[in-house]
């Protein structure tokens, strides 16, 4: 059985972070992207944006990237430097461009030509220029999730490859904004770097067809979408970052002096957090048992919405393994976490940690059926 005197007095459920393994990370990211001089990582803030980790990832000199007015205002405020916060979204709102403008963010990441009109007007009405990449649709497929796959042409996102030039010829039109990138970002949760390779191909033949146009952009965005293993055997569970940027440096063709830019959430945040819980009741079915736990899809939507993955270990019972389907108290069949779990024989106030929960866990939590949201704690206490 595992040490668990630090976790039983917990109020659950909560996330429970690992303040020294997010900070091994952010070390591991430091080191491999050092190795490229021009290449710059932006820590995703809508993987998880509390504030006690935001301001250790600030800390260690990586950039933001945010996805609303919000977001930046809380990356500003914990610490990210201003010119190295990235704002993309597929529909910013008047407001939230006024808050980036005057934050004198380091670009917008746009997708369409209304939004950059708008972005223009905005930025002459607060007497500003706005620099913009354009995020462009390169039609690769992630080949992850349905549901967390964006650069193919069926998803919403970002600027069509037959419609770029058009957008880049318009745009530069506008005099309060300045186009400074093409931006990229086509799924999440990946692990193949082949998909990586097909991604700088695609980027490298849309670069060499601006450029016999005599377009050449100094930046060029990546996005993010490295993958964790959320089946890791423990103790080694940090993604596989040498390999990733070392794709980039590989297959990339870049131009003299282009600044290659990542935006990586689940990275770097994913491993580094759990779900604890405790069991409320053990009830028998016909042909099987439920384990109900006090928290829900509303504390950790992943399995629910994606039928994501996650290990889930009973850390207070050393009986033999039984299967069980562990639920959680919500009015939804979907609030389920895992279907014939096997877990140490379980019973009712037992500890039962959901693993590498850290990203996309809290910040997606929700109060569905007036539930409180989960409380949050870390592993080196935070003042
Ligand atoms: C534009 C953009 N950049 C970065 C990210 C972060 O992705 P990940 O958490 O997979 O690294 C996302 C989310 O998928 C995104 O939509
Ligand atoms: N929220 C998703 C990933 C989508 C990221 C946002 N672009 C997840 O939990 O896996």
């Amino acid at each position: 059985m595992k040490e668990i005197t630090h976790l039983t007095n917990l109020p659950t459920p909560c996330y429970y972070y690992n303040i020294e393994l997010l900070q091994k990370t952010l070390e591991k990211v430091k080191a491999e992207v050092a190795k490229y001089p021009l290449f710059h990582v932006h820590y995703a803030v809508k993987a998880n944006a509390n504030p006690v980790l935001l301001k250790l990832i600030s800390a260690s000199g990586l950039g933001a990237d945010c996805v609303s007015g919000n977001e930046v205002g809380r990356a500003v405020e914990c610490g990210f430097a201003p010119d190295q916060i990235v704002y993309a979204g597929v529909g910013k709102n008047d407001e939230e461009i006024r808050v980036a403008l005057n934050a004198d963010i380091f670009c917008f990441n746009s997708e369409s030509l209304p939004e950059i009109r708008v972005i223009d007007e905005i930025a002459a009405a607060c007497g500003k220029k706005a620099r913009i990449a354009l995020r462009v649709n390169p039609n690769v497929d992630a080949h992850t999730h349905h549901y967390i796959t964006t650069g193919i042409e069926e998803n919403k996102f970002g600027i069509y490859l037959y419609d770029l030039e058009h957008v880049i010829e318009e745009s530069r039109m506008l005099p309060n904004v300045e186009l400074i990138g093409l931006h990229f970002h086509i799924g999440s949760q990946i692990t193949d770097m082949g998909v990586f390779r097909s991604l700088c191909l695609k980027v490298n033949e849309i670069q060499q067809k601006l450029k016999r146009k005599g377009i050449v952009f100094p930046h060029i965005n990546f996005g993010g979408g490295l993958g964790i293993d959320y089946n890791h055997p423990y103790g080694e569970p940090i993604a596989d970052f040498e390999n990733y940027f070392a794709t980039f440096a590989k297959f990339f063709e870049a131009e003299p002096y282009q600044q290659v830019h990542f935006e990586l959430g689940r990275s770097i945040i994913a491993h580094c957090g759990d779900m604890i819980s405790k069991v409320l009741y053990v009830k028998e079915g016909r042909n099987k048992k439920f384990v109900i736990l006090d928290a829900g899809m509303n504390d950790l939507l992943r399995p629910a919405l994606y039928q994501a993955f996650h290990k889930i270990e009973n850390i207070s019972s050393d009986k033999p393994e039984e299967k069980y389907d562990v639920v959680g108290p919500i009015c939804e069949s979907a609030d389920c976490f895992g279907k014939d779990v096997s877990l140490k024989g379980t019973a009712r106030g037992d500890l039962i940690v959901i693993h590498s929960a850290g990203a996309y866990g809290e910040a997606m939590a929700s109060q569905y059926n007036l539930r409180d949201l989960p409380a949050t704690f870390f592993s080196v206490p935070q003042h």
